[in-house]
């Protein structure tokens, strides 16, 4: 699966990556807690802002509702809080910017952990321009996933006790490691949904104004 990936990487390339300047994308991951509002924010981000949100977890539920030859192994996992292996992911997210129009592209839930993370820099040749961090109390987000009533297999106590785990063990790491680069914009997803959006316009509003003037294909805003 490895090498079916990698034929195809020299057609996805951002403005990070060493080779096919002339063929730039703006990329920016959306990570955090489950239920800490990511997806929430990438839709308004999308509609608002003109991005492809392109949702790590929607991306591998298509999966399952297609019926594919990965989908009984994807479900297992999402039901038990586990990470799928990276290079299903890395293929489905490379089928998807393959498949757009679009050059600036708001990938939401990945990378999720160290595997997800070289996959992405190795396989995808990808490097986000800025990683926004939607920070949300662990009882905020267990409360918000059992309100959330959208019959996800991975909504209940059991599985949220999982999922909170492997976004502290797997997903803080790689959170860490952007904050590291200055990659992150660390946002206070805590609040009501329209205050959290105003931090995040105020975000893309800093990331335009912060982007050289000439030159520049797809502005962030
Ligand atoms: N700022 C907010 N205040 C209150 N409720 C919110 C807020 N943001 C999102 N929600 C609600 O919380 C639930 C989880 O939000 P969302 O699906 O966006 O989280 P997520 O981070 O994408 O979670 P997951 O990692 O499970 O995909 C949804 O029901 C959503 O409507
Ligand atoms: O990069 C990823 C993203 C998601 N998963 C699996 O899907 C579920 C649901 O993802 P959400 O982003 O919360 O919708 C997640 O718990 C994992 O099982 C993954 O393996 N890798
Ligand atoms: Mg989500």
């Amino acid at each position: 699966m490895e090498n079916i990936a990698r034929d195809d990487t020299a057609k996805v390339q951002n403005k990070d990556s060493k080779a096919n300047s002339s063929n730039q994308c703006k990329i920016v991951y959306a990570l955090g807690g489950p239920g800490s509002g990511k997806s929430t924010q990438c839709s308004k981000i999308a509609a608002h802002l003109g991005f492809c949100h392109l949702s790590a977890g929607d991306l591998l539920q298509a999966e399952v509702d297609s019926g594919s030859d990965w989908g009984k192994m994807i479900q297992d996992s999402k039901k038990e809080g586990k990470l799928v292996p990276s290079e299903i992911i890395v293929k489905l997210l490379q089928k998807a910017m393959q498949g757009s129009q679009n050059k600036k592209f708001l990938i939401d839930g990945f990378p999720r952990n160290e595997e997800n993370l070289a996959a992405a820099e190795n396989i995808l040749k990808i490097e986000p321009d800025a990683v926004l961090f939607f920070d949300c109390s662990e009882e905020e987000m267990i409360r918000r996933l059992l309100n959330r009533n959208q019959g996800r297999v991975d909504d209940n106590i059991d599985t949220i006790k999982k999922r909170l785990k492997v976004y502290f063990d797997s997903t803080l790491p790689v959170i860490n490691y952007y904050s590291s680069k200055g990659k992150i914009r660390k946002i206070d997803a805590q609040r009501p949904i329209e205050e959290v959006f105003d931090s995040v316009k105020g975000v893309f509003s800093e990331l335009k104004a912060a982007e050289p003037s000439t030159n520049c294909e797809h502005p962030f805003t």
